[in-house]
């Protein structure tokens, strides 16, 4: 099998062994890299005219760490991995860091995860100010394992190493220099250069020698080290209670920190094999691929089409949703034409966008300067005037078809015929939004997600006659506006929202059958949900609520539960979060509490669909009503993924994870069911549609896997495919 990827040596006439890191999109190390570097470093040391060594990267990238693909071959038992503490401590601590001669990483671009730790390993680093040096293990389910966990505190403190590691948190060269993490900045241009004449100076005891394993100034002492770990942990509880690898780190560092660094090296050495074969290694391990995979669209990104330059976008309707996409896109540098109906509808969405970079500014994530001049790139019209020279057209006003006809009808008319005309809608069929025009080619769907500004799901969505090169320049927008897209077919409600539909359904059908809301609520948020699907309800409002399950009747009459319930709370005035009482009441701070009164209506729901309520119901545990709420989400994914409407299953998951906030260490709504198994699921499923009716159905797709013990994820017959 071809090598992937190697490190190269050239030995200069200064006596410095220059070794750069070649592999290829960003100098991963992978086992042959890794066993190059090994080779390279006992070459050097056995040279009499090499004095020092500088480890550097090829093309401006230091390293993304180890490789991520070899991660799958361990995991599935394909990939021999190298015996426990190999490369962190024969190679990194003993053969570089213990070396009779010193090393210095040159680190420009990236030096993250394995790179940032091998470069730990070396006597100084020199950096350019933009450089991002962090180590984002945890991001993955594994903890930092060349040495990480012990050096990091070593050379930064353990405050801020935990914070960094904790967080997944990588800092620029700028701050890594404040903090001690690098010794010198430099311009790119003089990176090698001064990498190797500081190695020259360390060979000649110049400047010092430090092997950062054994640093012990920038550590707190053991009592106050003790009250950060202990903080450490329970903040990582907090932030995430099913996740064990936080925790673990914080022992590994620990361990380091009372038994002495080699003793941490060897904790962290065998934890990190552990981790690598949990369950939530191997899921995030996926979601970290199948987001990347999201832009890869087959018939469409494979066409060789370059995406077409979009300098100036004009947004129609300054809402919640419109200003937040304008927020979205003057953040990235994109000159937005705002434009509304009336004066007051102008103002109050330009002081929404305001407001929303103004929010930036308090948090401290943007100066009041950038922030005059990223709103400096908004301006404000009533009429379609500047729309000529736009590129690109997001429309954002309310969903209402005659209305959206009759807009797209005037953009044929005032845009250039390249312009690109998309629509944000959530639910409606984008043939219709575009009957009225020529352009139908040029359509596209580009559904955000509020608030627009800060959540990173984009559905693009396409018909048959939307043009591949239309979905091409909206992938790239998409990309600089930091969004992760997924591009989608056409039909009520996309894929995201199809699929979150019956999660609300069904928690509302054993509401009427006697499971109570807040035990609904609690069990989806103890399985890593941000809120269960009440609490959801009440903030996107019943208004909204109410409407959405309109059109699903509509469109999939057999499989809607028709609870009266929120129809019932809405003729009272509670429609959620904004009016203060939904299924929760809220207080003036908006801290949701349950709300005894809310019995009455259930009651009355529950009158109405004539069911009486089963006591047994209330027994159920956690996981019972999870399967039950979350089971026909799956059953809809199938049928999302059996039309046509979504490419992959991958996609559905990062959309159930981005759009739904569907946990990432479960790896996605289609990974996750995949774990429990298609034929456990259909069975339960029909097991409930003899109960409780047709909501459960399970589809043809997932009866014909479970049938067959074929994977949920497993690539679709594609000649059904919709596309
Ligand atoms: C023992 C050690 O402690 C364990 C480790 O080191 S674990 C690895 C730690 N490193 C990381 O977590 C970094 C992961 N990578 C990233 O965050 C980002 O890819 C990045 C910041 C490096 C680059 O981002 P960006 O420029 O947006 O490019 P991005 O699309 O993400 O990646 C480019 C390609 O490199 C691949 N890639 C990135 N990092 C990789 C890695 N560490 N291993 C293998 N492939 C990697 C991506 O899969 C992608 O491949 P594709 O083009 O085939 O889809």
């Amino acid at each position: 099998m071809a090598n992937k990827g190697r490190a190269e040596m050239e030995v200069g006439a200064d006596g410095v062994a220059l070794i750069t890191i070649v592999n290829p999109p960003v100098n991963s190390l992978s086992i042959d890299v890794l066993l190059c570097l090994k080779d390279n470093y006992e070459q050097a040391l056995s040279r009499d005219d090499v004095k020092a060594i500088v480890i550097t990267g090829a093309k401006g990238k230091f390293s993304g760490g180890f490789d991520i693909t070899a991660f799958g071959g361990v995991q599935g038992g394909s990939t021999e991995q190298p015996k426990i503490g190999y490369i962190s401590i024969d190679l990194l601590t003993d053969t570089l860091e213990g070396a009779r001669k010193p090393s210095v990483a040159a680190i420009d671009g990236l030096a993250l995860g394995g790179g940032l730790e091998v470069a730990m390993a070396c006597h100084a680093r020199i950096s350019t100010s933009t450089a991002q040096l962090g180590l984002p293990e945890l991001q993955l389910g594994v903890i930092p394992g060349f040495g990480g966990t012990q050096r990091l505190p070593r050379l930064v403190g353990l405050t801020k190493g935990l914070e960094m590691i904790l967080l997944s948190k990588p800092v620029k060269g700028e701050e890594a220099y404040k903090l001690g993490l690098v010794d010198a900045l430099v311009p790119r241009d003089e990176l090698v250069k001064t990498a190797r004449l500081w190695a020259l100076e360390i060979a000649a005891c110049r400047k010092p020698w430090i092997r950062s394993l054994y640093k012990t100034d920038k550590l707190e002492s053991l009592g106050d080290a003790r009250e950060i770990l202990k903080f450490a942990r329970a903040q990582a509880q907090k932030q995430a209670a099913n996740l064990q690898h936080p925790l673990v780190c914080i022992d590994v560092i620990e361990e380091g920190i009372v038994s002495g660094p080699r003793a941490g090296l060897w904790k962290e050495a065998h934890s990190f094999q552990t981790l690598l074969l949990s369950e939530t290694c191997k899921s995030l391990i996926h979601v970290f691929f199948a987001q990347r995979a999201t832009s890869k669209v087959p018939g469409i990104t494979d066409l060789g089409l370059m995406p077409r330059k979009i300098t100036k976008v004009g947004i129609l309707g300054g809402g919640l949703m419109g200003s937040g996409i304008a927020t979205a896109l003057i953040l990235s540098s994109y000159p937005v034409i705002l434009k509304e109906v009336n004066e007051n509808f102008l103002k109050a969405g330009i002081d929404r966008v305001k407001a929303n970079l103004q929010s930036r500014v308090r948090k401290g994530k943007m100066t009041q300067d950038k922030c005059e001049r990223t709103l400096s790139l908004l301006t404000g019209v009533l009429d379609y005037e500047s729309f000529k020279d736009v590129d690109l057209v997001i429309e954002a006003v309310i969903e209402n078809v005659s209305l959206k006809q009759q807009i797209f009808a005037d953009l044929e008319k005032y845009c250039s015929p390249n312009c690109v005309l998309a629509t944000n809608t959530s639910t409606i069929d984008l043939n219709l939004v575009g009957e009225k025009t020529k352009s139908r080619d040029r359509i596209v769907g580009a559904h955000f997600f509020s608030p627009a500004h800060v959540m990173p799901l984009l559905e693009i969505v396409r018909t048959h006659e939307t043009s591949p090169q239309v979905v091409v320049d909206l992938l790239d927008v998409g990309k600089k506006i930091r969004k992760t897209p997924i591009v989608v077919g056409n039909c009520t409600g996309f894929a995201v929202n199809r699929m979150f539909f019956p999660y609300t359904q069904s928690a509302l059908l054993f509401v009427d059958y006697g499971l109570d809301v807040y035990k609904i609520d609690r069990a989806c948020t103890k399985f890593g949900m941000p809120m269960g699907p009440f609490r959801v309800a009440d903030l996107v409002g019943f208004g909204v609520a109410v409407a959405t399950g309109m059109q699903y009747l509509q469109s999939f009459p057999e499989r809607v539960y028709k609870s009266m319930l929120m129809s019932i709370m809405v003729e009272d005035k509670r429609t959620g979060e904004a009016t203060r009482k939904g299924f929760y009441k809220y207080d003036g701070k908006r801290k949701a509490s349950p709300d005894p009164e809310l019995m009455k209506y259930i009651e009355k729901s529950r009158n109405m669909a004539g069911v009486t309520p089963n006591p047994e119901l209330m027994k159920l545990p956690d996981k019972d009503i999870v399967e039950m709420v979350f089971f026909p989400v799956v059953n809809e994914a199938c049928r999302v993924l059996d039309e046509g409407i979504a490419v992959k299953a991958s996609d559905l998951d990062i959309a159930s994870i981005m759009g739904m906030g569907f946990p990432p260490y479960r790896g996605g709504i289609m990974f996750w069911a995949d774990t429990l198994g298609a034929n456990y699921i259909f069975e339960r499923l029909e097991a409930w549609s003899k109960m409780y009716g047709d909501f459960f159905k399970p589809c043809s797709y997932l009866t014909e896997r479970a049938a067959k013990g074929i994977p949920l994820s497993a690539p679709a017959n594609q000649t059904r495919a919709r596309l």
